[in-house]
């Protein structure tokens, strides 16, 4: 019996491998590598490079390991760039979760992950945003992922299986142990770019849009540390192999900082002052997401450990320091 993680070379889906790794579980990577790097695979998981898309490989996969769960965090990520290109988003996001859900329905898996985000919600206008607030994502990314929340519910449904799709507000931090983090080659992140700034490794960085009806005119996010979002996997997977009921929930901790509050903090932390320039809007970027997630804690029971932000952005720096030394690409 093993645990299918596709994207699992990937920033939050390696933390959930490693997570499963820990506690004894076999464990199956699918990932083509396209931002991901095996390098961050623990040893006791084994890889295979190929496309969530291949339903032979997920039909061959599922039967020669006897998957009983598959936790999907495969996917393209960058919200502008759905914006500029959208029809790669549908896609990799949406077409291709269609082949998996069909070859996990195939396989009989008896639970099912899924990585969604808040930008379903779009922009809710709203300061905290329960799982009853109206979806209406203001970009192709958005759009692509409650698609596929759309077909797992009605897959549910048809066929009989259960399924998780945690709502992830801004996934952060990197691994206390120091084992894996976000390591893609091109940064857009807030905090990853401001830590590669803190260390000198791009010339100080841009605040995306100054007049935002916030408190301070830049965006608010909810940041929430890789490794509480994992545990919350690992409860939910627990919830549904336990016999417990499909369920969609929000994942962040409640409260919001801004893009400036952030950058303090990374200075802070850092003790390095490098240069932080205005700059217009970004597409695609709503002004505040700040998670209500008591159904995700009501249902699993699940309590964060590591709502800090100057603990997050310790991580962060900490993974992007050892970057350098590792045979990890940046
Ligand atoms: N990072 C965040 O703040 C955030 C927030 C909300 C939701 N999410 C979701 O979490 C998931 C993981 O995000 P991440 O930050 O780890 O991104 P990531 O880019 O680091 O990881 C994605 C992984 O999926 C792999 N992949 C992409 N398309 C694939 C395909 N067709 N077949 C096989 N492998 C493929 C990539 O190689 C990579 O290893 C994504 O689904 C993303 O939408 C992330
Ligand atoms: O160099 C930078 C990078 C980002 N920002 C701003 O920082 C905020 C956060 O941006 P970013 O870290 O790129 O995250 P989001 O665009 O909020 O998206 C993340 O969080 C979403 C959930 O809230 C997920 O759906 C996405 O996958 C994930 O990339 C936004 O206001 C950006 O405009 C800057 O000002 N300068």
């Amino acid at each position: 019996m093993s645990i299918l993680v596709t994207g699992g070379a990937g920033y939050i889906g390696s933390h959930m491998v490693h997570a499963l790794v820990d506690r004894g579980e076999s464990v199956v990577v699918l990932d083509n590598l396209s931002t991901g790097y095996d390098a961050v695979i623990p040893g006791a998981a084994t890889l295979v490079v190929g496309d969530i898309g291949d339903g032979d490989l997920v039909d061959k996969l599922i039967a020669d390991h006897g998957v009983t769960a598959v936790a999907h965090f495969a996917g393209s990520i960058v919200v502008p760039d759905s914006v500029t290109d959208p029809l790669s988003y549908y896609e990799n996001n949406t077409v291709k979760s269609r082949s998996l859900i069909a070859a996990a329905v195939r396989g009989k898996v008896k639970a099912f992950l899924f990585s969604s985000t808040a930008a379903v919600y779009g922009e809710p206008g709203v300061d905290l945003i329960d799982e009853a607030v109206p979806l209406g994502p203001v970009s192709p990314y958005g759009s692509s992922k409650w698609m596929t929340e759309i077909m797992l519910r009605d897959s549910a449904f048809a066929y009989g299986f259960r399924y998780a799709a945690l709502r992830y507000f801004n996934v952060a931090g990197a691994d206390p142990k120091g084992r894996t983090g976000q390591s893609s080659k091109r940064a857009t992140h807030l905090i990853k770019i401001a830590a590669q700034a803190a260390l000198g490794q791009r010339d100080g960085m841009d605040v995306f849009g100054t007049d935002y009806p916030t408190p301070d005119g830049t965006c608010l996010r909810d940041y929430i540390h890789v490794t509480d979002l994992i545990e919350a996997h690992v409860l939910a997977l627990k919830h549904l192999m336990d016999g417990g009921d499909t369920f969609v929930a929000n994942a962040g901790y409640g409260h919001g900082f801004s893009v400036l509050e952030v950058i303090d903090a990374v200075k802070r932390v850092s003790g390095v002052n490098f240069p932080v320039r205005m700059a217009p809007r970004r597409a695609g970027d709503p002004p505040s997401l700040v998670a209500d997630s008591s159904r995700l804690r009501s249902i699993t029971g699940w309590q964060p450990k590591l709502d800090d932000l100057d603990t997050i952005v310790g991580h962060a720096l900490s993974w992007e320091k050892s970057l350098a030394g590792r045979n990890v690409q940046r």
